[in-house]
């Protein structure tokens, strides 16, 4: 099976040394994928290329380490040149996430590849009308939010008049029918969010600060899992 295929984006941990309260990216990310994340996103807006790559290859060799290079995607927030530069380096990277200000899908599909995953964050005006239209054929998921207004991204689900505006569970639940593609959403999720999530049929949460700001990273790793797991009709229920 390709890597689109076996996808995963049920539980999504997206991450930067600027969301960790100081502590090391690699320890919470670890922590992360021990307790079942299944998506690990680099997302960094002050870190430079090389610190980047270095991330990059790090998570790589954690998921590796952890026996799941096979069942957890690595993907980069905005930077087609870290992941160009960290595949030559033989870092084994998945994929890229971009937004619509970023470099367009399209340009993503033709240097990643068939096989890499290219995830795109669906307008937050307009959104009903983008996911009916859009061409979908070279994206593999949407993020969507944000689900409450989030200090992690204060930008993010600006209308066109300024203003945040919020997703709700009844909103995504009709995204979730009518999106032809996985949907991801995130944004201010938060534990007690995740029963009413899980039963709007997306196909995952994402979170940063619900994990690396927690007190205890691991903890509430393994809590977000196992309540997803328990909620989510669409997800395996070993833990139960
Ligand atoms: C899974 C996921 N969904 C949405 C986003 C947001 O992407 P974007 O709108 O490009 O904003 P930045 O993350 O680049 O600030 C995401 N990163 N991941
Ligand atoms: C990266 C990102 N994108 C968002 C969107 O709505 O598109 S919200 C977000 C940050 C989410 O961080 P936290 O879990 O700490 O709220
Ligand atoms: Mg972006």
């Amino acid at each position: 099976m390709s890597i689109r295929e076996k996808l995963d984006i049920s539980a999504y941990l997206v991450v930067g040394p600027e969301n960790t309260k100081g502590r090391p990216v690699m320890t919470i990310i670890k922590d992360a994928i021990e307790v079942g994340f299944t998506c690990i996103q680099i997302r960094s807006k002050v870190a430079s290329a090389k610190e980047m790559i270095k991330l990059t290859q790090q998570a790589s060799e954690a998921i590796a380490g952890a026996g799941k290079s096979e069942e957890v995607t690595l993907l980069v927030n905005d930077r087609l040149d870290v992941v160009l530069a960290a595949r030559k380096q033989g870092i084994k990277v998945d994929g890229i996430h971009v937004g619509q200000e970023d470099i367009p899908v399209e340009v993503c599909r033709e240097y990643l590849g068939e096989n890499s995953i290219v995830g795109l964050s669906a307008r937050t005006h307009e959104m009903l009308e983008y996911i009916k239209t859009v061409d979908v054929s070279q994206i593999d998921y949407f993020g969507i939010g944000p689900l409450h207004e989030t200090s992690t991204k204060p930008d993010c689900g600006l209308d066109l008049d300024g203003k945040v505006i919020t997703r709700s569970f009844e909103e995504i639940s009709k995204i979730a029918k009518l999106s032809p593609i996985p949907v991801v959403v995130g944004g201010g999720v938060k534990l007690i969010d995740i029963p009413q999530l899980a039963k709007t049929g997306v196909d995952g949460f994402f979170v940063v600060s619900a994990v690396a700001e927690a007190d205890d990273p691991k903890q509430a790793a393994d809590d977000l899992v196992r309540a997803w797991k328990l909620y989510a009709p669409k997800a395996h229920k070993d833990l139960q």
